[in-house]
This record gives C-alpha cells, structure tokens and sequence, in this order.
C-alpha cells in the first residue's frame, strides 16, 4: 500500500451556498435526481444542503478533449474553476498540470497511467466523459481514494447507428465508389456488391453496444449471431453461439464490441481471419488493439476479408490534423491504400445527442461526488448513496473515509465517532479499498477538525473527507 495520499485541507469556514437556492420554513428531504442536469433539477433539490468541502471556488478542475458545452455549464454553474482544453495533452504538459487539480474531466485518448497519478496529489476523481475506462488505471486510482466515473450507455446507440451505416457501405462498396467519383471517374458495377437482408451479421460482445446493433440489423432482415464471455438473453431472433470461432465460420459481417483487456488484445489475429468466411467483412469499433492489424492487411490483399471499417487504433493522435501517418502507426500506409476500406477517426460516439447526454451525466457524477461523497456510478470504488441533508439540519457533517479493506477498521472508526450522534452509516467494500459515509448531527466546527485528525491518524486512511 502506499502512503496516504495528502491533501489540501478544508476550511473550517461556512462554505459558500449558491444564493439561488431558497429556503424554505417547510423545507423537507428530496431524494437526489437520478441522472438529470444541475440545472433542471436545481428547483427540486432547493430543500437540499449543498455540502461542500471547500469554498466552491476553490475546486479546481481540468478538461481535456473538447468535453461537450453541458458539462462545462454544469461545472461552471457550480462555482468550480475550469480549465478546458480541445485536445489531450502530452504526458509532461498533463503532469505538470494535473498536479494543481481536484478534478480531471477526460474522453479515450488521455492515459491516466500510475505514472501520471502518483503526481496528483489534490485529485479526487476522474471524470470518464465517454463508455471505455481502459484509458484509466483504476485500480491505482482506487488506491488512491481517486474515484474514476464514466458514461456507462449514453453514446451506446450513435456507435450502433454507425456500425449500420458501415454495414451497408461495405456490401456497396460505396466509400471506393464516392472515392473514384470525387478523382472524376465513373464506375458503375454490381459485382461484389450485396443487399443486407438474409446476411448473417456476427456481434462480438453483446453489451450495451452489441445489443442494440442487434434490433437494429434484426429490422433490417439481417440474422443475428453473437458471441460473448457471458451468457446472455437473446433480442429479437438473435442466436448466441458457443465460440468465437463457430461466429467467424458463420458470419458475413463480424463486428468487434468488446472492452481492451488483456484478453481481447489482438483477438482478431491471422488465426481468426483465417477461421472467417471468404469474402466477409469486419468492423471495429470498440478499440484498436483488439484487431492485429498487419494481420488485417494480410487477409484483405488475399481476398479473405472483403472489406473493413475501422474507428479505433492502436496509436490515437490527441487531436485533431494530419497524423495519420507511418509515425503514428507503421502501416497507415499500407491501410490508406486497400480498397473498400472506411477509415474513421474514432467517431463512434460523436454525434450532438451523445455528446449532450454524456456531457450532462458525467459532470452530475461529479458535482454529486464533490458535494455530496455520493459515489452512485463509480466504476473503481464501493457504490454508496445516502441522502442529502436538509436545510434543516445545519449542524450536520458528513464525513467519507476511504480506507484499506482490513479487519478492525470499522471498530476504530466508531470509536472515534462513537462521541458525536451519527445519524446514518454506510460502508462497502470493492476488493482491497472500503468506502465509509457517516452523517454526524450537531457537530461545531472543532469537533469536525478533531473527528478529520483522528481518522487521519488511523494507518487504514486512505483519505478523509469532511462535508458540511
Ligand atoms: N468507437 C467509439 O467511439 C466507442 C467505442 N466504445 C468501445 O466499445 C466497447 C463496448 O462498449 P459497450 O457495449 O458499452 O460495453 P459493455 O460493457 O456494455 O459490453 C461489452 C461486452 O463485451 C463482453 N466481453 C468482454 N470481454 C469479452 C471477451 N473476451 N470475449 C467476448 N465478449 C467479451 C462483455 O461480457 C460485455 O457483454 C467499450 O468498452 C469501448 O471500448 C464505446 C463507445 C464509443
Ligand atoms: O468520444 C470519445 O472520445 C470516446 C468514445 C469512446 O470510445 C468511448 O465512449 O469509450
């Protein structure tokens, strides 16, 4: 285990309560929005305390990537300072600046490596505006008390849209077609050209992308496989299929929506293109290490693979202009040069819709988990929700101790809050990291600051935070 991870202390003062928020004399408890804007649900939250650590100000926060405009609003309308960035940033450039900041706000290209981590000493959460975390290492970050929030669906249905699209773009050829028309060359053919209905459209992971690419080409005509790890409820008159093998014999177009773990790297290799149908298809676009793609080349010159489109690469640029290169990749080449190949950059989430939602669901996460220590959604720490106090309650202090999960620990922690009233208590555990929430009534402030040395000073603190 490594050291606590030190952090700047909060203030003792009264922190700031946005002047929006009315009081009301019959204010009552509301139960937290599940995943709605700041600003919609600011109406319904009025009765609710807004905890917060620090003077509102004083949380710091990075984005990177062009996170989406209702993100920022959101952030922005709690106070919070943010620093917005389009693109990633190198890895100097993000430890130099991640050094200074409560929050980082990042989409797939940015490597929040153990490397990157260790340097930030005030983070306490990650903001995954996007599906994957792979970017993420969350089992560092967890030990780190760092929790780490994502978009679990919000794009599922634009990468669904997407691979529908490529489906049928493929069977017609049409990126070479457009391609030849735009150099001023008419080329009107059918042969190798297909319709869609009647063919056997292969799902590799049947999540929340997978499944919903499975109505879509099941209203098509199409026949869906899938195969995936688990055993899963078909949609429609969808077949799951034992092995990846027993898809790739039977499938005319196999499409890759797996997450990047050590075992999906290079699934797709010279073996499974081998095992595929003549003249079949692939797409991915769930991550670029998941398909070997010298392999890929191989298996398109000899004819094997009839098409291909690609959204997700090995190497990624942080932002956009003309990197698609051999410095970047050393076969772009290669790749730029096959026919009836669609070459995406990484757009399968990027539409306005998907951008909005993940926009507004990820900063929610955050705010809650600022002010409140909700960790509702949090794909590295124990799930916790408990809730909000009341403008009632005024003297109440919520205290989060994120800790080792060893024995003894609860016992030491109710010791030193078996003094005070604790009107609520959760605890959870995820492996080896613990999350205890305890709301505490009639505190004054030099019982909070006594309350924060103490659990400070047990050796199972990973870090304390006091809201109130
Ligand atoms: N191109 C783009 O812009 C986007 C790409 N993605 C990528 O798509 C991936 C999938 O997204 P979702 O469907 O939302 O994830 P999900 O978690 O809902 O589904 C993934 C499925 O893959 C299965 N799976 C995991 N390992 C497997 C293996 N070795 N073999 C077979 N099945 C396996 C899981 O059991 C699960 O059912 C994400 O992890 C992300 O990397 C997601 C959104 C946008
Ligand atoms: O839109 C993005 O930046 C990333 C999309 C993606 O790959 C994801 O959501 O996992």
């Amino acid at each position: 285990m490594t050291n606590p991870k030190p952090i700047s202390q909060p203030s003792l003062a009264r922190p700031a309560v946005s002047t929006s928020l009315s009081v009301s004399p019959t204010a009552t408890f509301h139960s937290p929005p599940a995943s709605s804007s700041f600003m919609a649900s600011l109406a319904q939250r009025a009765a609710a305390k807004q905890l917060k650590p620090f003077n509102t100000e004083d949380i710091k926060i990075l984005l990177l990537e062009n996170v989406n405009q209702t993100g920022r609003d959101i952030l922005s309308g709690q106070g919070y300072q943010v620093e917005f960035h389009k693109a990633s940033l190198p890895e100097d450039q993000l430890i130099e600046k991640i050094r200074d900041v409560h929050v980082i706000g990042i989409r797939s290209k940015t490597k929040l490596t153990a490397k990157v981590l260790q340097e930030a000493k005030n983070l306490l959460v990650i903001g995954c505006f996007c599906i994957g975390t792979n970017q993420v290492d969350l089992e560092y970050a967890a030990k780190q008390g760092i929790a780490v929030f994502n978009s679990p669906f919000a794009n599922s249905r634009s990468v669904a849209e997407l691979v529908i699209a490529e489906i049928i773009a493929l069977a017609r050829q049409l990126g070479d077609r457009s391609n030849e028309l735009h150099r001023g060359t008419w080329n009107k053919v059918s042969a190798k050209c297909w319709e869609v209905r009647g063919k056997t459209l292969g799902i590799v992971g049947y999540g929340h992308i997978g499944s919903q690419l499975s109505v879509l080409a099941d209203a098509m005509g199409m026949n869906v496989i899938y195969y995936d790890v688990v055993s899963l409820m078909a949609i429609g008159t969808a077949r799951q299929v034992p092995t990846l093998e027993a898809l790739l014999g039977e499938a005319d177009f196999v499409t890759l929506h797996v997450p990047e773990t050590p075992e999906t790297k290079n699934m797709l290799g010279a073996k499974q293109f081998e095992q595929m149908k003549n003249g079949s298809y692939l797409i991915n676009a769930s991550r670029g290490t998941v398909v070997d793609i010298p392999a890929l080349i191989k298996a398109m010159r000899a004819g094997k693979v009839a098409g291909a489109a690609l959204d997700v690469y090995p190497n990624e640029p942080a932002g956009n202009g003309d990197y698609f290169t051999t410095d970047l990749n050393p076969w772009a080449e290669e790749l730029r040069g096959l026919n009836n190949i669609i070459l995406t950059p990484h757009i399968g989430g990027s539409t306005e819709e998907a951008q909005r939602a993940i926009g507004i669901e990820v900063a929610d996460a955050l705010v809650r988990y600022i002010n409140q220590g909700v960790t509702l959604g949090s794909v590295n720490l124990p799930e916790i929700n408990m809730r909000q106090l009341t403008l009632d309650e005024p003297n109440h202090a919520r205290i989060i101790y994120i800790h080792r999960n060893v024995p003894g620990v609860l016992r030491r922690v109710n010791e030193i809050l078996g003094d005070h009233n604790v009107d609520k208590q959760i605890s959870d555990s995820k492996g080896d990291i613990a999350y205890l929430m305890a709301d505490v009534s009639d505190v004054r402030p030099e019982d909070i600051k006594e309350i924060r040395d103490s659990l400070d000073g047990l050796s199972s603190r990973i870090l304390t935070r006091v809201l109130y």
